[in-house]
């Protein structure tokens, strides 16, 4: 059986932090998605995102898109398949109307992860440091996707497990109980 994880929650959250310890800790495989946001300094086109022009952004066959803080950023099919080509449990990164999109549309088995911090002052330091000290982080959390993002959808309650990253030691705790609870070791 195939399995996909959507992750989900605000800017600087901790979604790409905890993808990537799925990936490499979990064997969990990345589905790669296409966006026109410009590349950040430690980024690899191909490998965090296909990074797009919006001209070529939309020369792709997308299973959905999202206009997010001014940017585009779609998923495909082919996408997925290539992930679970690699391994049964597929991670994706997703805003809030992107996991709402798969909810709706997608017959695989799916399970869906909101990641928060409590304390928004956090929230924004962690921004600022990854994104280099400039008011683009900031803005970032201004945008009004980035606002809605701040808390679960009304929609996605029942769909989404929380959880909070303010303490790395208890994130991985919570990781490996969610697993469990989710049938990954069945
Ligand atoms: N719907 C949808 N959202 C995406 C896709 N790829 C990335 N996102 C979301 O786009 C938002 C912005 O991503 P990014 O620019 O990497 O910023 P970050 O959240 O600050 O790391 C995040 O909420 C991502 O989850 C996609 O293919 N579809
Ligand atoms: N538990 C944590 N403790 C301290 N820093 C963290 C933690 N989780 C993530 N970070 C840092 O916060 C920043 C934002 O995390 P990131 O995974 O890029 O967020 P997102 O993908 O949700 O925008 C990164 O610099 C990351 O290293």
């Amino acid at each position: 059986m195939r399995h996909l994880l959507i992750i989900c929650g605000a800017s600087g959250a901790g979604k790409t932090t905890i993808q990537n310890y799925l990936i490499n800790k979990h064997g969990f495989e990345r589905v790669i998605t296409h966006t026109t946001r410009p590349k950040r300094a430690d980024e690899v086109d191909g490998s965090d995102y296909y990074f797009e022009t919006e001209t070529s952004f939309f020369k792709n066959d997308y299973f959905e898109y999202v206009k997010y803080d001014h940017y585009f950023y779609g998923s495909s099919r082919e996408g997925l398949e290539r992930a679970w080509e690699k391994s049964a449990w597929a991670v994706i990164v997703l805003d809030t109307a992107g996991a709402l999109t798969y909810r709706k549309e997608l017959k695989e088995s799916l399970m869906c992860w909101y990641i928060y911090v409590s304390d928004s002052e956090t929230l924004v330091r962690r921004l600022k440091d990854r994104d280099g000290g400039c008011n683009a982080a900031t803005q970032r959390l201004s945008s009004s996707e980035a606002r809605r993002d701040m808390d679960v959808p009304d929609q996605l309650k029942d769909f989404c497990v929380r959880i909070r990253n303010d303490n790395w030691e208890k994130v991985e705790e919570k990781i490996a109980k969610t697993l469990i609870e989710e049938g990954y070791y069945n």
